[in-house]
């Protein structure tokens, strides 16, 4: 029997209460990342990538709802788990998160050895003995100079390359099988950024990980990830294995995407007309009041998942019946 994906995201739909009434946050969202791969989630600003990684790591705020689907972590269906299991067996341990802001995600008055052995204390495996030399291993691992003095410090005696190296540590610290980062070198120069890159890379090869990597850049999807998933306006559009799908897009939109990225446009162009809002949007395809090729049941209904090519798939009228 083959193992589940570690990570099976289905159908997901996840709306929230305000003052102008309800909006659905998350409105189709399908993807699966596979044993040992780096799956990028890639979607601009508001399009639910902050929603999504709270829905998977069980942390929505109070006026969210998840109306429809199922989020299945090593063939385990995380919405029917109840919330001591949560804590104590799931998140910060066998999923490890990493923040985009290392700062908010370090206390500014504690050491840092203090913090992190605090979490393993809670969270460790017991297979791991000497918390205070593992961590340390592993300090030394993600490449942070002077690991033993590093306990001993502060996060504002880092740099923000340094507190971020601290934060994989302290996520590795606990023996994840899954990782989500959320945008963890977008606050980095460049520089530093391919270095964080490269780290994470190998440390998903050596400790046999699996990452769910979310971000508004298609530079690093392309530098980093095995396989991607595009999101516009909370729905996924398309998915598949990135160098198949920057290759050859199948959805306008994330067509449209890419021809607004630098590397592939001289000038530069923008896709015409707005996000729509979460409370505004229409049934069917959200980005069909922008797609150049839509049809009159594109907005209607939602379109049907087809396959592209091989573990390519695409939610798009137009590819319906196309057999592509
Ligand atoms: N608590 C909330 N109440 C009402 N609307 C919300 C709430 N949280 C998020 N939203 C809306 O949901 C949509 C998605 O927000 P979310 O923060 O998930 O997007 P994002 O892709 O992470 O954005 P960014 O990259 O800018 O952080 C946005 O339109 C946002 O305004």
């Amino acid at each position: 029997m083959t193992a589940p994906p570690v990570l099976d995201v289905a159908d997901l739909r996840v709306s929230i209460r305000g003052d102008e009434g309800i909006a659905k946050i998350l409105d189709h969202i399908s993807f699966r990342l596979e044993r040992g791969r780096i799956l990028g989630i890639v979607g601009e600003s508001g399009c639910g990538k902050s929603t999504l990684i709270k829905s998977v790591l069980g942390i929505l705020s109070s006026g969210a709802r998840i109306e429809r689907g199922e989020i299945r972590f090593e063939g385990e269906n995380l919405l029917a788990m109840g919330d001591k299991r949560l804590n104590r067996e799931i998140r910060g341990s066998r999923i490890g998160f990493i923040p985009q802001d290392p700062y908010l995600a370090l206390n500014p008055v504690f050491t840092v050895g203090a913090q992190l052995l605090e979490i393993m204390r809670w969270h460790a495996p017991k297979s791991v003995r000497n918390h205070r030399e593992h961590l340390i291993a592993l300090l030394r691992r993600v490449q942070l100079p002077d690991p033993e003095a590093a306990l001993d410090r502060y996060p504002h005696q880092f740099s923000g390359g340094q507190r971020q190296r601290l934060v994989i540590a302290g996520a590795l610290a606990c023996a994840p099988t899954l990782i989500v980062a959320d945008e963890p070198t977008t606050a980095l120069d460049v520089t530093t950024q391919g270095q964080i890159l490269v780290l994470l890379r190998e440390l998903v090869e050596e400790f046999g990980l699996s990452m769910l990597f979310v971000t508004h850049d298609l530079g690093v999807v392309a530098e980093l990830c095995d396989d991607l998933c595009v999101i516009y306006a909370g729905q996924s559009v398309e998915t598949g294995p990135t160098v198949q799908v920057l290759r050859e897009p199948a959805h306008p939109y994330t067509r449209a995407l890419l021809a607004c990225h630098p590397d592939r446009s001289e000038h530069f162009t923008g896709i015409p007309g707005l996000v729509p809002s979460p409370l505004k949007a229409p049934p069917g395809c959200r980005f069909a009041p922008r797609c150049t090729s839509a049809r009159p049941a594109c907005p209607e209904r939602p379109p049907h998942y087809v396959a592209a090519g091989q573990g390519h798939a695409v939610d798009c009228i137009l590819h319906e019946g196309s057999g592509a």
